[in-house]
C-alpha cells in the first residue's frame, strides 16, 4: 500500500500514518539562485539577484538577539516549558490550516492527504528532540519574519524595561519558539507552506541562537513544520522518551488535534482532546490544568473561574478565568495589550485574540468563547457579522460583569486589590467606564458602576464602599453626592475643594484612584450644596476690575476668572476643566502680579495639575525677598521706604 493511501485512510479513522516523511537537505547547487536576500548580514541592503549560493545568513533583529541572549544563557529550572511552546505552535499551525481550508482561503493544499496532527520523537544517542506537524508551514519570507523577530508585545515590553531575569520572562510570557534555546545549542526547522499558491519549496532554518540564522532550500519537505533540537549537555533528559512523553501529556490534554509520541518506531497517541468549555461542568483540577494551558504558565492558579453556557440570544459555550494577581503578568499598562480570550466556533478557533468580543479593559482575563452561530470567516466589513459580534460581546461581557458583582459581594479582596496586573476591579472598572463610554456608548455603564469602590470621608481609612452602599446610608432628603478624585485620602481631606462643604455635610465618597478622575466625572454633579459665606465682600465694580487684572496676568492659562463665596480659607481654586479662578488680592500692582501667578500655581498644586514645579522656585525666592524687604520697612517693588502699616497690609 502506498503512503498516500495509508495517510488518507488514517485521516478518516484517526489512525496515525506508520511512516514518517523523509526530510533531506538539498545538495548545494552550483547554479545561480535567485533570491531577494543577500547572503551577507545586511538583509536590508540592495537586492543581489545573481550570487551563487544556496544558504543565506541573516542577523536576528536587535531585540530578538537580546532576548535570545537572556534565554540561552539562563539557568532556568522549569526547562520543559519549551515542549509546551512547541506543541502550542504546532497546534496553532494545524488550527490555522484547518481554518483557512474551511473558509476556502487556501484552495490548493500541499500534500492534501496528510492528516492534521503533531508527532514528537527522540533519539537519545544523538541527543535529539524532534517535533513535527502537518499544519500551515512557512514560506521563505514567513520564516524570516516569524522566526527572526519577537512577536510578543509583553516580552518586548519586559526587555524595554531592562528586565533580564529569564525565569520571569519565560514564566510570564513564555517566549514561544525561542524557549528552544534554553535546552538546545542547535535548532533546525524544516518547513513547507500548505498553500500551493504561495509556493511548493521547502526550507531549512538553522541557528545556534548566537545572533544569526541561515536559510537553505531543501528537497522533499512535506507540508508543515519539523523542528529538530540538538540538546545541550545539561538538557539531555529531553532526549529520553519517558521525560518527553510525560511533559507532552501534561501540555497537550486540550489540544484539538491528535498528538503522537514515536515509541519503538510506532506513533502512540497521548492526548485526550478535551475541549473543557464544551462540558457542562469540570473539576477544580481540570480547570487548573486548562487555565495553565491557556495562560502558558506552568504555575499559578485561576483566582476565579466562570463557566457560562446559554442558547439565547446566541448559542454560547464559554469558560473564563481571572488570573491570580500574584502570578499574572504585569500587562496592565501595556500599550496595546492582547486579549487573553479566544473565539471559537464549534471547537474551531476563529480568532486567537478575540477583540471585537472582549473589550481591551478585560484583556487580563483568560478563556475561550465558543459560539455556534459565528461564521468561520467572520469579517469586520460585513454589517451582519459586526452585529453578531456586538451581540455576542454584549452577552459575554454582561455575564462577566454580573459574575464579578456577585463575587465582589462575597469577597472584598476582589475589589480591594490594586495590583499591577489590573485584576483589581477598582482599576479595571474605572478604565472600563471610560473606554465603554468612548467605544461602546456606555452600554455596560450600569454594571461597571456597581463594581466601583470608594473611600468615604466619614468612614475609616482604607475602608471601601460601593455606590449602592453609599446611597443606602445617605441621609433622608440628600439630593447630591459629592466625589473627589485624589491620590490618597489625606490629600483629599486637606484639599481646598472640600472647604466649600458644610461641617454637617453628607458623607463624601473619595475616589483615591487616578483612573477614576475621568470616570467619576460622569457619575454625579456636585452642585447645590449648603455653602459657607466668606466674610469679606468686594463690590461688583471691584470684582470686575480684579477679574480683568487677574486675567491680564494669567492670560491663556485660565479661560475665565470668577469670584466665588464658597471658599473658607483658600484664596483660590482651579475649577474643573475650565480652570476658573477666584482670587482675593490687595491692590499693589507689581506685588499683585506675582501674587496672582503664585496663587494660580498653588491652586494647580492643590488640584494636582502643575506641570513643572521648578518654575515656582524663582518666584518663591522673589516672594521671600519681598517679605524680607517689607519686614525691614521697604516697598520691594518701588524700592522706597513705606510706613509700617502699608507693609503690614502688603504682607497680609
Ligand atoms: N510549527 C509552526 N508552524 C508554522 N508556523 C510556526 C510554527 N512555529 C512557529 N511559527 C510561526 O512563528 C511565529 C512565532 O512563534 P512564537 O512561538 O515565538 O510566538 P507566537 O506563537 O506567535 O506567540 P504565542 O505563543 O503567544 O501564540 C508564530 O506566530 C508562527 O507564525
Amino acid at each position: 500500500m502506498s503512503l498516500r493511501s495509508v495517510s488518507a485512510r488514517s485521516q478518516i479513522s484517526g489512525v496515525a500514518p506508520s511512516r514518517t516523511p523523509r526530510w533531506t537537505r538539498r545538495r548545494v547547487r552550483d547554479r545561480c539562485v535567485r533570491s531577494v536576500w543577500r547572503s551577507s548580514r545586511d538583509v536590508s541592503g540592495p537586492v543581489d539577484r545573481c550570487r551563487p549560493f544556496s544558504t543565506e545568513t541573516h542577523e536576528f533583529k536587535a531585540e530578538t538577539k537580546k532576548l535570545l541572549d537572556i534565554v540561552a544563557k539562563s539557568l532556568y529550572t522549569d526547562k520543559e516549558v519549551f515542549i509546551r511552546e512547541l506543541i502550542s505552535n504546532a497546534s496553532d499551525a494545524c488550527e490555522k490550516l484547518r481554518f483557512l481550508q474551511t473558509t476556502q482561503q487556501v484552495k490548493d493544499v500541499s500534500d492534501a492527504e496528510r492528516p492534521l496532527q503533531v508527532t514528537l520523537s527522540v533519539n537519545e544517542s544523538e541527543r535529539k528532540f524532534v517535533i513535527e506537524d502537518s499544519g500551515i508551514g512557512m514560506t521563505h519570507d514567513e520564516l524570516i519574519e516569524h522566526l527572526g523577530t519577537i512577536a510578543k508585545s509583553g516580552s518586548l515590553d519586559f526587555l524595554q524595561r531592562g528586565e533580564s531575569d529569564a525565569s520571569k520572562i519565560i514564566g510570564q510570557f513564555g517566549v514561544g519558539f525561542y524557549s528552544t534555546f534554553v535546552v538546545a545549542d542547535k535548532v533546525e526547522v524544516y518547513t513547507k507552506t500548505a498553500d500551493k499558491e504561495k509556493g511548493e519549496k521547502g526550507y531549512l532554518w538553522t541557528s545556534d541562537g548566537s545572533g544569526s540564522f541561515t536559510i537553505t532550500e531543501v528537497d522533499e519537505v512535506p507540508r508543515g513544520t519539523k523542528i529538530e533540537l540538538t540538546l545541550k549537555d545539561d538538557a539531555t533528559e529531553f532526549s529520553k522518551l519517558a521525560t518527553v512523553k510525560k511533559a507532552a501529556q501534561k501540555f497537550s490534554s486540550f489540544i484539538d488535534f491528535p498528538i503522537y509520541v514515536t515509541e519503538e518506531g510506532e506513533p502512540k497517541p497521548i492526548n485526550k482532546q478535551e475541549a473543557l468549555w464544551m462540558k457542562s461542568s469540570a473539576t477544580e483540577e481540570q480547570h487548573l490544568e486548562f487555565f495553565r494551558f491557556l495562560s502558558g504558565n506552568s504555575y499559578g492558579k485561576p483566582w476565579y473561574t466562570l463557566m457560562y453556557q446559554t442558547d439565547a440570544p446566541l448559542s454560547i459555550k464559554s469558560c473564563f478565568y481571572i488570573p491570580d494577581p500574584d502570578n499574572a503578568p504585569s500587562r496592565m499598562f501595556t500599550k496595546d495589550p492582547e486579549i487573553g480570550i479566544s473565539l471559537h466556533s464549534r471547537r474551531v478557533m476563529v480568532k486567537k485574540h478575540a477583540d471585537g468580543v472582549i473589550p481591551k479593559w478585560l484583556h487580563w482575563m483568560k478563556g475561550i468563547v465558543d459560539c455556534e452561530d459565528m461564521p468561520m470567516n467572520i469579517s469586520r466589513e460585513s454589517m451582519q457579522d459586526t452585529r453578531l459580534m456586538e451581540k455576542l460581546s454584549m452577552a459575554v461581557v454582561r455575564r462577566i460583569l454580573r459574575f464579578l458583582q456577585q463575587e465582589a459581594k462575597l469577597d472584598l479582596d476582589l475589589v480591594d486589590v490594586r495590583c499591577e496586573c489590573g485584576v483589581g476591579c477598582v482599576h479595571v472598572n474605572a478604565a472600563g467606564l471610560i473606554e465603554d463610554k468612548e467605544g461602546n456608548f456606555s452600554r455596560h455603564k450600569d454594571d461597571l458602576l456597581k463594581l466601583l469602590r470608594f473611600e468615604c470621608s466619614n468612614k475609616g481609612k482604607g475602608e471601601l464602599i460601593s455606590l449602592e452602599e453609599y446611597i443606602e446610608m445617605a441621609k433622608d432628603g440628600q439630593q447630591n453626592i459629592y466625589y473627589f478624585t485624589c491620590p490618597d485620602r489625606q490629600t483629599g481631606l486637606s484639599s481646598p475643594y472640600m472647604e466649600q462643604l458644610d461641617l454637617d455635610k453628607p458623607e463624601e465618597p473619595e475616589d483615591t484612584d487616578a483612573w477614576h478622575c475621568q470616570a467619576t466625572a460622569d457619575l454625579c454633579n456636585p452642585s447645590g450644596s449648603k455653602m459657607r459665606k466668606d466674610k469679606r465682600v468686594l463690590t461688583e465694580e471691584e470684582q470686575t476690575q480684579m477679574q480683568k487684572f487677574i486675567k491680564s496676568v494669567l492670560k491663556e492659562k485660565v479661560q475665565e476668572v470668577k469670584f466665588s463665596d464658597r471658599l473658607v480659607s483658600s484664596p483660590a481654586i482651579v475649577w474643573g476643566a475650565r480652570q476658573r479662578l477666584q482670587v482675593i488680592l490687595e491692590s499693589n500692582e507689581p506685588v499683585a502680579r506675582i501674587a496672582v501667578e503664585q496663587l494660580y500655581d498653588n491652586a494647580c498644586i492643590a488640584a494636582g495639575t502643575l506641570d513643572d514645579p521648578r518654575v515656582l522656585m524663582s518666584r518663591l525666592n522673589k516672594v521671600l525677598e519681598m517679605f524680607v524687604y517689607q519686614g525691614a520697612g521697604y516697598d520691594y517693588a518701588r524700592d522706597r521706604r513705606v510706613n509700617v502699616s502699608t507693609a503690614r497690609n502688603l504682607s497680609r
